[in-house]
């Protein structure tokens, strides 16, 4: 029988993690969500095959889904994490891995709100595990051991790129590849609307934003890959694509991807500061 794994929370980000967890081999039987709402509880079973539970105010599923688990994925938003991580704490097995995903919770919040000892890894994943190519940095606790730490890592091996951080670092990482698909997502947005600003249909013009930052990132995705050299091989001397990066660089692109990047690291450590208050 395979270790028993847990999310408690499977929205966007948890759904992203179960399903690259699920397509790289592990059986659905050994897995249980839980969530708040009983029909998205429904969907996730249907779906995914796995045990889904809603956790509310009629059922405290999320303390009987800990029993026995191995490694319980936190994966609500990060206000409720604080309120979670109390609830289960006497329930969770003491060698159980808790993995939070959530951005700006320390782990120091984390283990404040555990069980002394309870071992405790802080990642930070991004939605493309969900195809088998996301990052995820992960930083362990005080008290979790390499054996703790390769737990986490097996959650994410199968489906990207897995890295240990220092926590210092995590509000970078956030800031950089958790939130990194909304950036390219909107590129794709403002390279549809530049289309359809030359006459071309709305459907055209997603077509072909959409398509084309989908096969960059295949060309980004093989071995060996370089963004700048790949650039290069698209812009040819005195041709289109240099006057197209030249107006970026007269614009400041660079300087305003850097902008919203400290924004999003800047606001994750006002969240940090937010919820020790509370
Ligand atoms: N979205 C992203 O790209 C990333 C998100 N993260 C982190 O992931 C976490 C989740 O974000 P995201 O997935 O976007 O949010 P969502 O709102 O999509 O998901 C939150 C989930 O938590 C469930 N939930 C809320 N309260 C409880 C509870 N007490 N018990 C059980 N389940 C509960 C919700 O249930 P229901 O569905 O029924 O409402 C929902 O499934 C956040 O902490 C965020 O910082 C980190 C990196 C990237
Ligand atoms: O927007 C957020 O707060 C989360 C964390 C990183 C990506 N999404």
């Amino acid at each position: 029988m395979s270790k028993k794994i847990v999310f408690l929370g499977c929205g966007s980000m948890g759904e992203a993690i179960l399903t690259g967890l699920l397509s790289a081999g592990t059986p659905p039987q050994s897995v249980t969500v839980t969530v708040r709402r009983a029909e998205r509880a429904e969907e996730l079973a249907q779906r995914h095959g796995v045990t889904a539970l809603a956790s509310n105010e009629e059922s405290n599923a999320n303390t009987e889904a800990v029993a026995g688990a191995s490694v319980v994925i936190l994966g609500v938003k990060p206000v409720g994490i604080a309120a979670l991580c109390r609830e289960i704490a006497e329930h969770l097995d003491p060698g159980a891995v808790v993995v939070s995903v959530a951005a700006a919770v320390s782990l120091e919040q984390l283990e404040g709100a555990l069980r002394p000892g309870q071992p405790v890894v802080r990642s930070m994943p991004n939605t493309p595990l969900k195809v088998g190519r996301g990052v995820v940095a992960l930083s362990a606790g005080t008290t979790a051991d390499e054996h703790d730490l390769a737990a986490a890592h097996e959650i994410f091996d199968g489906s990207g790129v897995v890295l240990d951080v220092p926590e210092d670092q995590q509000d970078a990482v956030s800031a950089i590849s958790g939130s990194g698909p909304a950036y390219a997502f909107y590129l794709v947005e403002a390279m549809a609307a530049a289309a359809q600003e030359f006459g071309l249909s709305a459907e055209t013009s997603q077509v072909l934003a959409r398509e084309t930052v989908a096969g960059a990132g295949l060309m980004l995705a093989e071995p060996g890959a370089d963004a700048e050299a790949l650039r290069r091989g698209v812009t040819s001397p005195k041709g289109t694509t240099e006057q197209a990066i030249a107006t970026f660089e007269k614009l400041g692109l660079p300087g305003i991807v850097s902008a919203g990047a400290k924004a999003a690291a800047a606001r994750a450590a006002e969240i940090t500061k937010e919820l020790a208050a509370q």
